[in-house]
C-alpha cells in the first residue's frame, strides 16, 4: 500500500484531485472512457470540491468519464443524505458530464424497493468492463462504502458474489443504503482510501498494522495499486 501523507485534508484533496485528472487524461489519451467510483463522506466531498476548482479541470473531457458510487444512502432524489448530491454540487456543477455515464443508485422515491435498487445497481456494475479508480472514505471504525465491520455483507467476495447489496440497520445513519461489495471494489485498477483527522487515527493504525484481516478498509485493494491518502493526524497512531 502506498501512503500519500499530506499536511491537511485540503492539501490531500488537491493532490488526489491532480492524480485523478492524470488518471483520466491518460485513459482518454488511449481512447478509453475512464470509470471512477465516487465515495461519500467528508473526504469524498473535499476531493470532489478540489476537482471542481482545479486549474487543470478542463484537461479532462468529463463528458467521457463514467461515474459510479461506492455506496448511496436510501433517500429520495436530491435529498441532503444522498452521496450523488455531493457530486452534483461540485464536479458536475463545474463541468459537463454525460448523464448516460453517471450511474446513480435508484432513489427511494423512484418506485422501486431497496433490494430491487441494489440488484439493479449490481447489474449496472456487472455491465461495466474496467473500473479505473475506486475512492473510499474510511470510517472511524474502519468501514468503507457501507461495508461495516462484522457484517455479513463483507462475505460477498467471491467471483459469484453480487456487485452491490442492500444494507439495513447501518451503524452510520441513515440506516438503509446500497453498497458496492468487496468483490466489486476489488475489480478496480486503483483503490484509494481517504482518511483525515485524529478521529481516523485508530482505523488507519489498524489498517496499516495489518493485524485485522477482517477490517473492511484492510480488505480492499486494487488490481494495480492501493493508496492510503491521509493527513498527519490520521497517521498519528502509526506504529
Ligand atoms: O455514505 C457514506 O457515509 C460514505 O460513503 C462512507 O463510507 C464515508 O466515506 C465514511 O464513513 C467516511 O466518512 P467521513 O469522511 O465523513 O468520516
Amino acid at each position: 500500500m502506498r501512503i500519500e501523507e499530506h499536511g491537511s485534508l485540503d492539501e490531500l484533496a488537491r493532490a488526489a484531485a491532480s492524480e485523478i485528472i492524470s488518471v483520466c487524461r491518460s485513459r482518454q489519451t488511449d481512447g478509453g472512457v475512464p470509470c471512477i467510483v465516487l465515495t461519500g463522506g467528508t473526504g469524498g466531498e473535499r476531493v470532489l470540491s478540489a476537482l471542481a476548482s482545479h486549474d487543470e479541470l478542463a484537461q479532462v473531457d468529463w463528458a467521457r468519464v463514467r461515474f459510479l458510487w461506492g455506496d448511496e444512502r436510501w433517500a429520495p432524489a436530491g435529498h441532503e443524505d444522498r452521496n450523488d448530491l455531493l457530486a452534483d454540487r461540485t464536479l458536475f456543477a463545474a463541468t459537463t458530464v454525460d448523464q448516460a455515464l453517471v450511474h446513480r443508485v435508484a432513489a427511494s422515491d423512484s418506485g422501486v424497493g431497496l433490494d430491487e435498487a441494489a440488484a439493479a445497481y449490481a447489474e449496472v456494475v456487472d455491465g461495466i468492463g474496467r473500473i479505473d479508480l475506486a475512492l473510499n472514505g474510511v470510517g472511524p471504525d474502519g468501514h468503507i462504502a457501507s461495508l461495516f465491520p462484522g457484517r455479513e455483507e463483507l462475505e460477498a467476495v467471491g467471483a459469484a458474489a453480487p456487485a452491490a447489496l442492500a444494507i439495513r440497520h447501518s451503524p452510520k445513519p441513515p440506516p438503509e443504503r446500497v453498497t458496492l461489495t468487496l468483490a466489486a471494489l476489488r475489480r478496480a485498477d486503483r483503490v484509494w482510501l481517504i482518511a483525515a483527522g485524529a478521529g481516523k487515527a485508530e482505523a488507519v493504525e489498524r489498517v496499516l498494522g495489518a493485524r485485522e484481516p477482517l477490517l473492511p478498509a484492510a480488505r480492499v485493494s486494487g488490481t494495480r495499486e492501493t493508496v492510503l491518502w491521509a493527513d498527519g493526524e490520521a497517521l498519528s497512531a502509526r506504529s
